[in-house]
């Protein structure tokens, strides 16, 4: 993900935000970053796995190719107490809400898997750009996982790629091949893996080139309903999610999920 503010500084690769993804793991993502204290610069938000720039001082984010987020990290909702469960998922509103109703341009350049926690930051941006590898798919798989999308996370499904769309794979927990993600409209643009990054950026150009107050207000207009819908409800959606996760057969699903991964690697 890619900060207009930042990049149109000159700074594309300076600030980073996020824990680098364990030796031999995948990067679950943005929720290393500490959203809860000082106030998040989204300009901080680059995909945290991104190693650095090259010597244009682009980015280059193929330091963990192949996964673009696995989502939120399962050990997070696995054998914790409910004040951890509390704090997690008021850090997982609190950045998508701040991605969601960010004025800056954000650009999802999509370079590996895209799954549920994934999706819903690529989902938080304006536009999306997805590496054509049949590997990459994209969507909200939870209830693979024995677990069920927030219905902040179906809104903007839904928002995205309409009713019947979502309806269909949010219980199946589809994950979209590429081809089809194009097809549905889940993302904007599908380019041959080296071209992600400067479509993106050519795509960051064109929303760029609209007046930034006219677009920022329509970008409001937009999806402040949406927001609000959550904001509104912030606390009751934490308690549904403590509630919801500390049940015994969903930390048993989760766990048998976790494990399946762990296995699937040896
Ligand atoms: C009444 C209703 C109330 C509702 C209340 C709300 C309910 C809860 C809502 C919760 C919403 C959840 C959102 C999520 O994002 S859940 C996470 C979903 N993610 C996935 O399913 C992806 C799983 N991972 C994969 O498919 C693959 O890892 C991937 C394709 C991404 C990469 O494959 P690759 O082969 O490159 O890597 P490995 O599979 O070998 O994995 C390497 C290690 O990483 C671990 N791993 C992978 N994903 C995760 C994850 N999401 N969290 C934690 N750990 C993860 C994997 O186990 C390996 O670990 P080890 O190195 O330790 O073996």
């Amino acid at each position: 993900v890619w900060a207009a503010k930042a990049w149109r500084e000159g700074d594309p690769g300076g600030t980073r935000a996020g824990r680098r993804p364990r030796a031999g793991s995948v990067p679950t993502g943005f929720l290393d970053v500490d959203v809860t204290s000082a106030p998040l610069a989204l300009e901080c938000l680059y995909t945290p796995w991104a190693p650095g720039t090259d010597s244009d001082g682009a980015p280059t984010p193929q330091d963990c190719p192949r996964v673009f987020s696995a989502g939120l990290d399962l050990t997070e909702m696995c054998g914790r107490n409910p004040a951890h469960y509390a704090e997690y998922w008021k850090a997982v509103q609190e950045l998508w809400l701040r991605t969601y109703l960010s004025s800056l341009v954000l650009v999802a350049a999509i370079n590996g898997a895209c799954p549920a926690g994934g999706c819903i930051i690529a989902l938080a941006c304006d536009c999306r750009v997805l590496a054509d590898n049949p590997k990459y798919h994209i969507g909200l798989n939870e209830t693979l996982l024995g677990i069920t999308a927030p219905f902040w996370f179906k809104d903007a499904y839904v928002n995205t790629i309409g009713h019947r769309a979502s309806e269909q794979a949010l219980q199946l927990g589809y994950l979209f091949p590429p081809s089809e993600a194009l097809q549905v409209g889940l993302v904007d643009q599908v380019v041959p893996e080296d071209q992600v990054l400067s479509t993106a950026l050519s795509e960051m150009a064109r929303w760029l080139a609209v007046p930034d107050h006219a677009r920022q207000l329509t970008k409001n207009m937009m999806r402040k309903a949406t927001a609000d819908r959550l904001l509104r409800q912030r606390d009751a959606d934490i308690q549904n999610f403590v509630s919801f996760i500390c049940r015994d057969s969903i930390q048993k699903s989760l766990q048998v999920y976790l494990e399946k991964l762990r296995q699937r690697k040896g």
